[in-house]
């Protein structure tokens, strides 16, 4: 968590480059290269999808590239949604924080505190899925409880009370409904959210920023995957997104 603020605060950034590389295998690589070259300077993360990597003969070997290629100052997100007994997700952190050498993960909580513990290492970081940009999200996160409050409510305190224990935990929340921006900020106050949907999935940009920043200005990761992959001009596209968060946020509050 102090590598995410050091770095928010060197750069006056809250972007987070998705890396969902697509494209044929010989060319990828290049491409990955060309997008951290072009964008580190605006990026507070990287978030490399595991699965755009594991779909690839050589995958690990080209995320462990593509990782070491970051500039050690940016968070790096691996974003592989892991979620498993405590057992098993002991050997998903060693992968991601001892294999791949990444700073942080995202987590699936639906096992339960167990299946984010592991991964709450000294010096790491956690983003427990609490409300997804997909449509059928509501299908499980919206289903309300008979203690009051809904699955993802529930969610977000669980991750909470993790936090106060462990101090870092944030939370996934989709860009795709500022209405459930605002309502899981209004349950965890302090905590980061990495933010996607912005982009191709349509996330309002705006509404997301007011309805989840803090009076700080800061604790939304606004995360770009296709949005830049596919710019012909990744480095603008990066800056360009920048400019317009901080527009729309207090900044050096
Ligand atoms: O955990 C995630 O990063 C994630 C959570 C979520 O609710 N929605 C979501 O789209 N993502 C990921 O964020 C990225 C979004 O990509 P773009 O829509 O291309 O910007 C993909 O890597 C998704 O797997």
């Amino acid at each position: 968590m102090n590598k995410l603020t050091a770095r928010v605060q060197q750069v006056n950034s809250l972007l987070c480059v998705g890396l969902d590389p697509i494209g044929d295998d010989a060319q990828v690589e290049s491409r990955l290269v060309e997008i951290i070259e072009q964008t580190a300077e605006y990026a507070a993360a990287f978030k490399p999808n595991l699965a755009f990597f594991l779909s690839r003969p050589g995958g690990v070997e080209l995320l462990q590239r593509t990782v070491r290629r970051i500039p050690s100052e940016v968070l790096v997100i691996l974003d592989g949604k892991f979620g498993d007994i405590a057992n098993t997700a002991d050997h998903y952190a060693r992968f991601a924080y001892d294999v791949i050498g990444a700073d942080s993960v995202t987590v699936n909580p639906y096992m339960g505190d167990d299946s984010i513990v592991p991964f709450a290492r000294e010096g790491k970081m956690v983003f427990v899925l609490a409300k997804t940009s997909n449509k059928p999200a509501h299908s499980l996160q919206d289903v309300a409880l008979t203690q009051g409050g809904t699955l993802a409510d529930y969610t977000t305190g669980v991750a909470q009370e993790l936090n106060e224990q462990h101090h870092n935990i944030g939370l996934v929340v989709g860009a795709t409904n500022a209405e459930a921006v605002a309502r899981i900020r209004s349950i965890s106050a302090q905590q980061w959210f990495l933010v996607p949907g912005i982009g191709a999935q349509g996330g309002d940009l705006e509404a997301t920023l007011n309805a989840g920043l803090r009076a700080d200005g800061q604790g939304l990761l606004i995360n770009a995957s296709r949005a830049i992959w596919q710019a012909s001009d990744a480095a603008a596209a990066a800056k360009e997104l920048t400019a317009q968060i901080n527009q729309l946020r207090p900044v050096g509050v």
